[in-house]
């Protein structure tokens, strides 16, 4: 059964998610802000709070634990990387490495186990912790001189997560925003992968450029570029070929596509998830009516409804994750810029409107 294989992956964990490359593409200016202010904590003194933010698989993760990496080598400073996905308390579990019963006493043993040291603390995906519990880590975290927070969140409004005054006034983060990748960018990093991950020769000379403009498309996600090829090699071993070819990429784009819609609305927040509901159900695609439709939707599901600026907020975040595409029409007669919004021309409704139902 497993005999005859084709030689298509020399090493496949390269292209997992998880793999973190010895050197990064393209982050440069992002790397070299981040590396001066962590920096500080090879002078002795604590780096500032640190906020993170852009869309999914603009390699935010992937550049802090790159940077954490090489800094260690200079220092024995503790440093702690976790996904904040939890609750304040399993995420303060999780940094303190032990269940102990009691907030506080978490924040204890994370005080002891720092030991007077100057420490750094990464609270990846931060806006799940927000959403699910409060501000009081970041309280607790923000309120220690010698712990510096990185929180890292593809969430642009997440600052207004915080609603504690107190938090706002001691977090105060230093703010790096990462754009989404361009199609030579993801090219640049599926090429790197690719020298690794394949024997040589497998791969048609028009495969990369391909994933990549595909992923440009999909709001420069590398992630998507990252699966695409994947899933195409995965179909090539399947199909018993020697050579992944332009064929297996696009019969890849729909399985990776599904997949990936799924996950992106199940990650929405429930007001951004019947947001978008309301502007694939909307006949009339005028911001207008896509908000009534959103607060009919809003009783229905017995969520808040929402200011038109909020909502206008809201929409502007789904068009950032590339859901949702907002078309200016011209100027209307005294009343400012028109404008529409539509669902994604590049993905099909009926995936859309079947993850959201699944998720509500
Ligand atoms: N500049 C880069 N160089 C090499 N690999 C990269 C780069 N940017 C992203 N990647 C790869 O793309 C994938 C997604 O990146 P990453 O997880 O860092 O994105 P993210 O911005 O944290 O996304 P999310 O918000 O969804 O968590 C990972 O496999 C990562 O290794």
């Amino acid at each position: 059964m497993f005999e005859k294989r084709p030689r298509i992956f020399k090493n496949r964990d390269i292209l997992s998610p998880l793999f973190v490359p010895d050197t990064l593409q393209d982050r440069k200016k992002e790397v070299e802000i981040i590396s001066q202010y962590l920096g500080y904590i090879l002078d002795g003194a604590t780096p500032p709070n640190i906020l993170i933010t852009g869309p999914p698989g603009s390699g935010k993760t992937v550049t802090i634990k790159y940077i954490l990496n090489e800094l260690q080598k200079h220092t024995d400073a503790p440093i702690k990387y976790v996904k904040a996905d939890g609750t304040a308390y399993q995420v303060a579990a999780s940094i303190a490495e032990r269940r102990d019963p009691g907030f506080l006493n978490l924040i204890n043993k994370i005080r002891e186990k720092i030991q007077g040291k100057k420490a750094i603390i990464v609270l990846d995906e931060v806006d799940k912790m927000l959403a699910k519990d409060s501000d009081r880590l970041l309280y607790h975290l923000s309120r220690e001189p010698d712990i510096c927070t990185i929180t890292i969140s593809n969430k642009l409004t997440v600052m207004s997560m915080i609603t504690d005054p107190r938090v706002l006034s001691s977090f105060q983060p230093r703010r790096i925003n990462f754009p989404p990748y361009n199609a030579n960018q993801l090219t640049e990093i599926l090429e790197y992968r690719a020298e690794r991950a394949f024997y040589d020769n497998v791969l048609e000379d028009s495969v990369i450029p391909l994933c990549a403009a595909m992923a440009a498309q999909r709001n420069g996600d590398a992630r998507y570029a990252l699966e695409l090829l994947t899933f195409a090699a995965d179909i090539a071993i399947r199909n018993k070929q020697k050579k992944i070819t332009e064929e297996h990429v696009r019969a890849a784009q729909d399985e990776v596509e599904i997949e990936f819609i799924r996950n992106s609305i199940a990650e929405l927040r429930e007001n951004q998830k019947l947001l978008l509901y309301a502007t694939l159900i909307s006949k009339e695609k005028t911001p207008r009516r896509v908000y009534k439709t959103y607060n009919k939707l809003a009783k229905q599901y017995g969520i808040n409804s929402l200011t038109q600026r909020r909502l206008s907020q809201l929409l502007r975040e789904l068009e950032l994750y590339g859901l949702v595409e907002i078309e200016v029409v011209g100027r209307g007669r005294g009343r400012g810029v028109k404008w529409l919004v539509r669902p994604s021309s590049t993905i099909d409704d009926d995936v859309m409107l079947e993850a959201i139902r699944r998720s509500l």
